[in-house]
């Protein structure tokens, strides 16, 4: 089953002198369960690309579908919705909220700090599940670069999202706490069967990956050097 579809996708950025192509033309299908990586040079396209697939942005042309929805014909409040339901971001920086813990941070995504019980303790399951428990009531400035992707990784779980979008999750890591950030995405990958996209410019990245593609100018092929698993 297809889960995020890109056809025909073209965004170009309007400039005061040029117009760049930031993406020319994809047709992309990530199946339901997937995990992909998008490779290539600085400045190829891939950070629009995910942020496409996210609906961050909105494409010049083409249509992005996610779960068979047309979002070309959604609202502004139905993108929204659509995104919260089915998609959470990982990002190199991190993107926590420094002024609150560790838990506040996890329950961002289904916004509340209200006693939902259910809701703590979902919390405080993903949290256990990086290896946070003890780091419960901390704020992001006091945890490790690997600890605060570990809390970025939780909070997108919160929503039990079909799709993990993931920038260069591990840019800003060492190779060992590397290691680890993605031993976790392999076993949310595998146990929880999640579609799950990222972005990279670490070749070695590649062996967690079923599918890899190389993006060039905007444009997009499989990588035909790397293992492609149909
Ligand atoms: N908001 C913007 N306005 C104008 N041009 C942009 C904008 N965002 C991206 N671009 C341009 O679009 C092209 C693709 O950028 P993008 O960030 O997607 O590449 P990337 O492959 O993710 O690069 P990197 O690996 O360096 O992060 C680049 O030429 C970039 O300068």
């Amino acid at each position: 089953m297809i889960i995020l579809r890109l056809e025909h996708v073209t965004k170009i950025y309007q400039t005061t002198s040029e117009q760049i192509f930031a993406l020319n033309q994809i047709n992309l299908n990530v199946r339901k369960g997937q995990f992909i990586g998008i490779l290539g040079p600085s400045g190829s396209g891939k950070t629009t690309l995910l942020q496409i697939m996210g609906m961050l942005e909105q494409p010049t042309e083409g249509k992005v579908w996610i779960d068979g929805q047309d979002t070309s014909q959604l609202s502004e409040r139905e993108i929204t919705a659509l995104r919260h339901e089915k998609i959470s971001f990982v990002f190199q920086q991190y993107q926590l909220l420094p002024s609150l813990t560790v838990i506040e941070n996890v329950l961002l995504p289904v916004m509340t700090f209200k006693k939902d019980k259910h809701l703590i303790e979902r919390a405080e399951f993903f949290i256990d599940r990086v290896g946070l428990s003890h780091r419960r009531n901390h704020p992001p400035a006091k945890l490790s670069g690997g600890e605060q992707q570990r809390l970025a990784i939780a909070r997108a779980l919160m929503n039990d999202p079909d799709i993990i979008l993931a920038d260069e999750p591990t840019g800003n890591l060492d190779q060992e706490t590397t290691t680890k950030i993605m031993d976790y995405f392999k076993e949310i990958h595998e146990m929880e069967k999640k579609t799950i996209v990222m972005v990279t410019h670490n070749l070695e990245l590649t062996d967690y990956m079923e599918q890899t593609y190389w993006m060039r100018n905007g444009t997009i092929e499989n990588d035909r050097k790397l293992k492609v698993s149909e």
